[in-house]
């Protein structure tokens, strides 16, 4: 384990007033489908600072991938988004096709929870290396690429690198998978990874060693990080920044240790009670109810039905995620805490 020890206290290294590597500006997603449009994000905002690791998280539907995905365009056919979503001073949604394909190549890559189906079974893994290195720069010879790959796989820790990029992906463990699959994204050296669920597939150790490897490349070679999970123990020692989702809203968004230490929207209280490793291994809580559906979003605050502090403003009027801490520019959207706020 590296000095900042996954799960340990953790520092954000990255101050909030760096300049964005991404931001998503008021985006809304809507999906077509029979009856009407299903609006699935609603006016999300927030920033990503170059070399951060920013993590999404949220219960189950809240919006988390959907936003994650937004940022590299590769949303379900058919999706119509609004609002600006910027990567680095590049706008996403104005990319023709040529451009997306090479952005998607080298600039931005992903990593999903799945790491069997995000390989190509039939290919050896040093085949599927070398083609997503020359993807994203098509005048590196094969020589090269295949140096590249070799070099990539020792850095994330594939032993034995030469003959393991001779080995087809049913030949390997799924931690050692979801290792190719990162060397598979830094061989085109990206400036953003994005990750969805990357370790929810693993085993625990295994998934330790994952997000260790993710922390050093942050750390090291300076990558921007985008994770969304639903695991807010993967996220502690991890993530310099904390978005929490909603019902396709932000509800709250700050430095990860200040979030955790003291939420101050009640969805994050509950979600972190869900949270083992966060209350010392205690028995797991889930939050009571559910969240509203996507197609019947009350009028005021989403959370409002499963809260113990909702008011009557709450079931009226909708909040607005303001800043409780201009410093760390931590913000919520809780009408109960903006109003203490204005009080103090
Ligand atoms: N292709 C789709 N068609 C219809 N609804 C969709 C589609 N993709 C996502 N949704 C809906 O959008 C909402 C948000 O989904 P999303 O996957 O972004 O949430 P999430 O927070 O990442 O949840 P999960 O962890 O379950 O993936 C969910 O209610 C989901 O059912």
């Amino acid at each position: 384990m590296t000095a900042t020890a996954l799960g340990g206290p953790h520092q954000p290294v990255v101050p909030a007033d760096v300049p964005p590597a991404v931001h998503l500006e008021d985006v809304t997603v809507s999906l077509p489908r029979a009856g009407g449009d299903l609006q699935i994000l609603h006016g999300v905002s927030f920033k990503v600072p170059a070399g951060s690791i920013v993590a999404l998280a949220g219960e189950s539907g809240s919006g988390k991938s959907t936003a994650a995905l937004s940022l590299m365009r590769l949303l379900p056919w058919g999706a119509r988004v609004g609002g600006r979503i910027s990567v680095g001073d590049r706008d996403v949604a104005t990319m023709s096709r040529e451009e997306l394909r090479q952005f998607r190549a080298s600039e931005a890559r992903i990593i999903l929870q799945d790491p069997w189906s995000s390989l190509h079974p039939m290919h050896t893994v040093g085949a599927q290396l070398v083609e997503s290195a020359r993807a994203a720069d098509p005048s590196l010879s094969k020589k090269d690429a295949r140096a590249l790959a070799v070099e990539t796989m020792a850095r994330v820790r594939i032993p034995d690198p030469e003959s393991r990029l001779k080995s087809y992906p049913h030949e390997m463990s799924g931690g050692q998978l979801q290792r190719v699959l990162i060397a598979m994204a830094l061989v085109a050296r990206p400036t953003l990874l994005l990750c969805d669920e990357p370790t929810t597939a693993l085993d625990v150790s295994t998934q330790a060693q994952i997000l260790e490897l993710l922390l050093e490349l942050n750390r090291e070679m300076g990558l921007t990080i985008v994770i969304a999970t639903h695991d807010l123990d993967v996220i502690a020692g991890l993530a310099d920044r904390l978005v929490v989702m909603y019902a396709g809203r932000v509800v709250e968004e700050g430095p990860t240790a200040e979030v955790m230490a003291a939420p101050r929207h009640p969805y994050t209280w509950a979600l972190l009670q869900t949270a083992p490793k966060h209350n010392n291994g205690e028995r797991m809580r889930t939050i009571e109810g559910r969240p509203p559906a996507l197609d019947a979003l009350p009028p005021g605050c989403a959370f409002a039905d499963r809260c113990e502090f909702t008011t009557n403003a709450c079931r009226t009027e909708r909040p607005e995620l303001l800043l409780v801490d201009e410093p760390t520019r931590h913000r919520t959207a809780c009408l109960r805490v903006q109003a203490e706020n204005q009080e103090a």
